[in-house]
């Protein structure tokens, strides 16, 4: 039942049963790819858990990771010893294969936001199925791990991004990460209105991006890679210390710039190919725009990741970042 929400959330069919028992709790579905475990008992240092996948219709190896962990749970092999809120982002992008059908979701849970339209009403949907979840657990520490995957190829395969906020990470994460295969984290310095950061700056939760390798289509995916990731997700799931590893094994980055797109003529000004985090020294010219003119490398080098001359008017075409130190 519970791997078989993933594809009726996929195929927009009606949940044969809406709710039901797993080993160790119940689960219900609370709204169009929303699902809840409530554990019978949950272990006393487990982590209110949200877990979402597919916020990028075209990111898949996140959704293959999450159905495999479930279908552990539905067959006895794992025990439900953490609340949890599993998401399936956008359904309507996932069943066409894109990013997103009309904008990117990924850049509206404020809950300031004005705009109408699917994306939007799928941002305002989750932000109240993620407020409700968390009241729920007010006496927990929160967690959310949003799981995505990077267009292009990168230095670091596997990455997260800790949003900007006041919430301190706390140590136990990066050791958590560095046991998963996590090689590198870029911390943000602004509000960037991502899912991730939504749980982070509204409601003091433990939080990244994860970046878990390229968006490829479903069947494409190899899971290998993410064996240790699957681990994680699963200890968090039974409420269980996660494996640690070493801290110091990540490349830590801090972004220093964001490159917006201001006009129709935006364009930037290395192969399209390019990796995430590679570094370009002092000088060079990275983007050209008919508003806002030339981008050009300061005096010390930046690494570009998330390069994308293709995004709307108006939203991040690259993050600019720079080696940071460790967090203490
Ligand atoms: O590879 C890319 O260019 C995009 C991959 C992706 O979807 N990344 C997330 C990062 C979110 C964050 O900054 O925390 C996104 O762009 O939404
Ligand atoms: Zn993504």
């Amino acid at each position: 039942m519970l791997a078989e929400w993933l594809d009726q959330g996929l195929e927009g069919r009606t949940p044969s049963r809406t709710g039901g028992r797993v080993a160790g709790g119940d689960f219900r579905l609370l709204a169009p790819g929303v699902l809840e475990l409530v554990p019978d008992a949950a272990s006393a240092g487990a982590k209110a858990c949200v877990l979402s996948v597919g916020i990028h219709g075209n990111e898949t190896a996140p959704m293959e990771l999450l159905g495999e962990v479930l279908a552990r749970l539905e067959a006895g092999l794992v025990r439900l010893g953490a609340p949890l809120l599993v998401i399936l982002g956008n359904p309507e992008a996932i069943r066409r294969g894109q990013r997103y059908v009309t904008t990117n979701l990924n850049r509206l849970f404020r809950r300031d936001l004005a705009e109408t339209g699917a994306e939007p009403d799928r941002a305002r949907a989750l932000m109240a199925e993620v407020d409700a979840f968390y009241g729920r657990h007010v006496d927990r520490e929160r967690l959310h791990y949003d799981l995505h995957t990077a267009i292009r190829d990168s230095r670091f395969p596997r990455f997260v991004v800790e949003p900007f906020g006041t919430a301190p990470t706390p140590a136990e994460q990066w050791r958590w990460l560095a046991a998963a295969g996590i090689q590198a984290v870029l911390h943000q310095h602004r509000h960037s209105w991502t899912f991730s950061h939504y749980a982070k700056h509204y409601h003091g939760a433990a939080s990244f991006t994860l970046e878990l390798g390229r968006a490829l289509p479903f069947g494409h995916n190899e899971l290998a890679p993410l064996a240790p990731m699957g681990r994680l997700l699963e200890a968090l799931v039974e409420g269980r210390e996660p494996a640690a590893g070493d801290a110091g094994s990540m490349a830590f980055f801090r972004a220093e710039h964001e490159l917006l797109r201001h006009s129709e003529a935006f364009r930037l000004c290395f192969p399209d190919d390019t990796p995430n985090f590679t570094e370009f020294p002092p000088g060079t010219r990275l983007a050209e725009d008919a508003i806002g003119g030339e981008t050009r490398v300061g005096e010390t080098p930046l690494s570009v990741v998330f390069p994308n001359a293709d995004v709307e008017v108006g939203a991040r075409a690259a993050l600019l970042v720079a080696p940071s130190p460790p967090p203490a």
